[in-house]
């Protein structure tokens, strides 16, 4: 009796970058284990690359600077590691169109054209996986589109952009400015030549529109997200927090708001946020990612590991190949995303949030009482005041409870204009209740 052969699962990779040569390097080298793990052989059938002339360590038979041919050649799967919007986007429609499953690490790619990319995976029956896109290596967005299905989730909130993390942590530990502690994370190959894409909260927008959208079976598009980066970090900021026992992180923040008139809405933000240190998130250093998850019935659950990275991140691209390949070999497709939901998103205006305001005033009579005014006549409920004496000023540290952010920003907007506030030292929202 003749063993039975299965036909080999033939993939193109397209970009050959920090994450694409590890893929490549696993799919060469691996290529034995993931095929008993696929149940077929795996054929790497070529990899688009810019420039063949500079890839003289890879197999040149099969190297192509045309990726658009590659995508229409006799492959079953594609790897897309090359990044950005376009070209990449129409090569990707292609092999959905044509029924090829594609696995992607494009953040920016998923959080503006993920429902037309679906929508073309859905027509042909094929798969679209990127579990790289969203905290890299961590297991994230598997367990929120598979292993969470059967529940409601009611929140998302974390570390997603390690630049920026790098860059938090270190001015917590040295007291050093914004701009001090960045040099040193370029020079250490932290953060790229141009920031503006992790210190301006970008990337972290792009993963929150991907995280709220699984969470939520609702379609959020990085344009959706409420987007605040960490230049305006400064030393008195990690201060007033450190007075508070807290720290300074950029958190992508992905809410279910319920009205009191109980239609619901999906609230998505990236800002830089005052929290506890006690809290999980708070000890989440250097480049690390940390996502914790609330659902109905699981209650609270974390995520942590390397979010970005060649080796980490190749390890959740190769995880979605062999999905995607083991679908292939026995016939079908695996789960799809659902927007069955169709949320609204809320304006940040809308969206209940907590601020931590730090003042010098005059110190004199009835101050206390013109400022607690401000916060009245906005409708802000304030949670904590704290006063210290300076020379002929005292230091006044308010926190407030939950109010719509519009309300906080137009309170602090009036107070900083008062005679009697001779400087703002700290103004940014907070999250997680002090132990
Ligand atoms: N590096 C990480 O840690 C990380 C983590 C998570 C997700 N990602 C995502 O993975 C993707 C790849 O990231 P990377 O860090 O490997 O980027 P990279 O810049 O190192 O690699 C991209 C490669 O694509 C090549 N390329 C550009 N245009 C091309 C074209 N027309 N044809 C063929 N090749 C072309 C570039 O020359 C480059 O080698 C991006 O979408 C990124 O957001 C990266
Ligand atoms: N620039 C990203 C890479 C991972 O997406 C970061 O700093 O986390
Ligand atoms: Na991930």
């Amino acid at each position: 009796m003749s063993e039975r052969r299965e036909a080999p699962v033939r993939v193109a990779l397209l970009g050959c970058g920090t994450v694409g040569s590890e893929v490549t390097r696993r799919l060469l080298d691996d290529a034995d284990e993931l095929a008993a793990r696929i149940g077929a052989p795996v054929e790497l059938a070529g990899i688009a690359v810019r420039r063949p002339d500079k890839h003289p360590d890879l197999p040149q038979h099969l190297l192509t600077a045309d990726a658009g041919e590659l995508v229409e050649s006799d492959v079953d799967v594609v790897i897309e590691l090359i990044g950005g919007i376009d070209p990449v986007r129409g090569w990707l429609l292609t092999a959905l169109r044509k029924g090829k499953s594609v696995v992607t690490g494009n953040k920016a790619l998923l959080a503006e054209h993920g429902a037309e990319l679906a929508a073309a995976a859905s027509e042909s029956g094929a798969d679209l996986y990127y579990e790289a896109a969203v905290a890299g290596a961590i297991p994230l967005l598997r367990p929120l589109r598979e292993s969470l299905a059967g529940d409601r989730i009611t929140r998302v909130m974390g570390i997603v952009n390690g630049t920026t993390n790098f860059i938090l942590s270190a001015m917590d530990a040295t007291g050093a400015s914004y701009a001090e502690t960045l040099d040193e994370a370029t020079r250490l190959g932290y953060a790229e030549a141009d920031p503006s894409a992790d210190v301006d909260g970008y990337d972290a927008a792009s993963k929150a529109a991907i995280l709220a959208s699984l969470a939520f079976h609702t379609r959020v598009t990085a344009s959706d997200v409420h987007r605040e980066g960490i230049r305006g970090i400064s030393a008195s900021d990690i201060v007033a927090a450190k007075r508070l026992n807290r720290t300074v992180k950029l958190l992508a923040i992905c809410e279910r708001v319920v009205a009191e008139d109980g239609t619901e809405s999906v609230s998505a933000r990236v800002h830089p946020v005052m929290i506890p240190r006690s809290h999980q998130l708070a000890g989440v250093g250097g480049a690390f990612n940390a996502v914790y998850v609330e659902a109905e019935a699981a209650g609270q659950l974390m995520f942590y590991g390397q979010g970005a990275g060649g080796a980490p991140t190749a390890s959740a691209v190769l995880g979605d190949f062999v999905a995607a390949a083991r679908n292939r070999v026995a016939g079908g497709r695996g789960p799809r995303e659902s927007a069955h939901a169709a949320l609204p998103v809320r304006p940040m205006g809308q969206t209940p949030t907590r601020y931590h305001i730090s003042l010098d005033v005059a110190d004199k009579p009835g101050v206390l009482a013109q400022i607690a005014q401000v916060f009245a006549v906005h409708g802000v409920s304030i949670a904590a005041v704290r006063q210290r004496d300076k020379h002929s000023t005292a230091s006044l540290v308010v926190v407030t409870h939950l109010a719509p952010d519009a309300a906080l920003q137009a309170t602090v907007s009036e107070i900083s204009k008062l005679d009697v506030v001779r400087e703002v030292v700290s103004v940014m929202r907070v999250e997680g209740e002090d132990s």
